[in-house]
């Protein structure tokens, strides 16, 4: 990225020079007759996956994730909706069952759900009852194409199929006594348990399962983020970055004094000549020309102004604008 302040009076010789209106006719061997698509070709979602030991925290972090990136579409993935759930035998025993197993989620169904909607279809994600221990058996959650998709999870690292196709992975990390301690609170006050059915639960399949499958899958991560979402320059890091990646159109939501040129097929046109090989000397000077007129004349809408009046030929008072001669400057920022 270069970037190169102009100065108003250049600005304004600019400005004022020779006007080349309109966009002349190529020369014959200058352009392909490509049809042009459209300019704001769909970009790929960024897939951002969250995993961690049990209530360290992976629920908070993405939500304050999604709340910073509030001008951009962001869906939610959550890897307990794929749990399989459990069949009425399993039901009976259900303190023999172990949810902390890679088998008590369906993978493929999960790695479906998230292909498509890295392909920008949306889905139905089945709903998950933590009390009754199943999905339930007629409503869906619909979840839409989006820029960013947070795929969050006890073991969303343990399949490198589901791995390949995150852009980030960060792993939420908290004391394993303060991970214990939320979850009390959590599956005493939301999902129905009592304290020694948690403290049961725990030692036999939770701790053993963390040790085994989520602890080792920590090394996949790109970012650890120690004390979950009490750590908010950690959160604030993670948002830039994504915002960085998403691309150009979003410097504008970061940087309220920046303004893009909306591109448009005259300046792709443009562009596309400007580039071509085979473009002669003087069309080259005088579509760069014009290009930079384009870029110049915008800059210049941002300069300050105040209000003027003057007296027109036919005696009427015609209120404008003029020129504030301060010292100031418009960067031109080139991508
Ligand atoms: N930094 C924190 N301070 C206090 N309580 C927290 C904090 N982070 C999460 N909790 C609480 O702990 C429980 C589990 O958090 P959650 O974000 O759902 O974890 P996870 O998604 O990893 O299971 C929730 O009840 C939540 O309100
Ligand atoms: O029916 C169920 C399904 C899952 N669990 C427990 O949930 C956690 C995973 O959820 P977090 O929100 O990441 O804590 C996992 O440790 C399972 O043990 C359950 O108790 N019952």
């Amino acid at each position: 990225m270069s970037e190169a302040s102009i100065s108003i009076e250049y600005a304004m010789e600019k400005a004022s020079g020779p006007h080349f209106s309109g966009f002349r006719t190529p020369t014959a061997t200058s352009v392909s007759s490509t049809t042009f698509s459209d300019a704001n070709v769909p970009r790929e979602p960024f897939v951002i996956g969250v995993s961690g030991g049990t209530a360290s925290g992976k629920t908070t972090v993405c939500d304050m994730i999604i709340q910073q990136l509030h001008d951009h579409r962001v869906v939610l993935v959550n890897q307990d909706s794929f749990y399989r759930g459990l069949n009425s035998e399993e039901l009976k025993r259900v303190h023999e069952y172990n949810f902390d197993h890679p088998d008590a989620f369906d993978t493929e169904q999960l790695l479906e759900c998230i292909k498509k909607l890295k392909i920008g279809h949306s889905v139905q994600v089945p709903v998950y009852d933590f009390k009754l221990h199943r999905r339930s058996s007629d409503s869906f959650r619909q979840v839409n194409a989006s820029d960013v998709i947070i795929l969050e999870g006890i073991l969303v690292f343990h399949d490198q199929r589901v791995r390949n196709l995150m852009n980030m992975k960060i792993f939420v990390d908290a004391d394993a006594d303060v991970r214990l301690a939320r979850r009390i609170r959590r599956d005493t006050v939301e999902r129905g348990r009592d304290v020694n059915s948690v403290l049961e639960q725990y030692a036999k399949f939770v701790k053993p399962a963390f040790d085994d499958f989520v602890l080792p899958s920590k090394k996949y991560a790109d970012v650890i983020i120690p004390r979950g979402g009490d750590n908010h320059v950690a959160i604030d890091l993670i948002v830039q970055h994504i915002r960085t990646k998403l691309g150009q159109h979003d410097l504008c939501k970061i940087y309220p004094n920046v303004y893009v040129i909306q591109s448009t097929f005259q300046i792709r046109g443009m562009h596309t000549l400007i580039r071509d090989r085979d473009i002669s000397k003087h069309d080259f000077v005088f579509y760069s020309d014009r290009l930079i007129r384009l870029v110049v004349e915008h800059g210049l809408g941002h300069l300050p102004f105040t209000e003027k009046q003057v007296v027109t030929p036919t005696a009427t008072v015609y209120t404008g604008v003029d020129f504030c001669k301060k010292l100031c400057g418009v960067s031109i920022v080139r991508r």
